[in-house]
């Protein structure tokens, strides 16, 4: 394994880990392959995270065992220095810092109008009505959904839902926002919304960690990106750090955003190299 650790002492005192995993195991019932295997992977509080990966490579189900809905069958997870306990009470209280959005809105969305859906995790902590009352118009105004309030979950585009389900986990204010390909279905102008939106909600302190396949976005958006590969932490660092690792990076089969293609391939060129053969190799970044 290689491993970048770009974490320098100064930083190290200064930041506190929010989510740790530590020699982390999980295989699903009636599989022989861990989906995660030996992982251990540190969760910067504050920070913008992204997890990489191929297909399969496990970031799912990262997702799932830090907010506590699977639990290790070897290591163990801390959120907030403390190992988390699987009690009934503690994962109640885990999965309302620790909020997690699934990248199919159809698995999120339960209630049958867009204010029932954000008010229900906030029934399920027992808040008072009257609490409710007052945070549920707060959110449905931060997310511009006001107009949706009274409107059935399943009259919503495919964005729309996203964006619900957003809101529904953020009434809850987590500490750690887990978003699974939130750009997934998403069209340019929504995906613009989403990076607005994200931005606000990492201003007013929510650490983020997001798994997704879109490099270009991971490039401009991320503080620290993580590289999964087959259940282990390939490569961890920041998206310099990382996407400056284009052979290992294509040994995993995965490419790196086009700003890093082209600037190693202008480390190659030198006084011989015709403008042919740069047209050529320009193409085949582009292709
Ligand atoms: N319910 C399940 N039962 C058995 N195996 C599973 C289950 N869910 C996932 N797996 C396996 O666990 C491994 C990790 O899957 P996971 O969904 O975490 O990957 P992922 O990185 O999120 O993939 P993708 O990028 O396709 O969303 C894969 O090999 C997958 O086949």
């Amino acid at each position: 394994m290689y491993v970048i650790n770009q974490v320098t002492n100064a930083e190290n005192n200064m930041s506190q880990w929010l989510v740790e995993f530590q020699d982390v195991y999980y295989t699903y019932p009636g599989t022989n392959q861990p989906a995660i295997a030996n992982l251990t992977l540190r969760i910067p509080q504050g920070k913008r995270c992204a997890v990489i990966g191929q297909n399969g490579c496990g970031k799912t189900t990262l997702f799932l065992l830090a907010n506590g809905l699977y639990k290790p069958q070897q290591g163990g997870i801390c959120y907030g220095g403390k190992r988390i306990n699987y009690n009934r009470n503690s994962l109640i209280e885990l999965r309302q810092q620790v909020g997690l959005v699934f990248q199919n809105p159809e698995q999120q969305l339960i209630a049958s109008t867009v204010e029932e859906d954000i008010s229900y995790g906030l029934c399920n902590l027992g808040l008072s009505g009257k609490a409710i009352s007052k945070r549920v118009p707060q959110v449905l105004d931060q997310f511009e959904l006001t107009s949706f309030a009274k409107k059935p979950v399943h009259q919503l585009s495919l964005g729309q839902k996203k964006l619900v389900s957003l809101a529904g986990v953020m009434v809850l204010q987590p500490s750690l926002l887990l978003l699974d390909e939130p750009t997934a279905y998403l069209d340019p102008l929504h995906t613009r919304q989403l990076a607005q939106t994200l931005a606000t909600i990492h201003t007013e302190g929510t650490t983020i960690l997001m798994a997704t396949h879109d490099l270009e976005w991971v490039d401009r958006w991320a503080d620290w990106v993580f590289v999964l590969n087959r259940g282990k932490l390939l490569l961890e660092g920041t998206p310099k750090d990382v996407f400056t690792q284009g052979d290992l990076l294509n040994k995993v089969k995965l490419s790196i955003p086009l700003r890093f293609q082209l600037s190693s391939l202008l480390d190659e060129v030198n006084q011989s190299t015709t403008i042919e053969q740069l047209k050529t190799k320009i193409l085949q970044i582009l292709d």
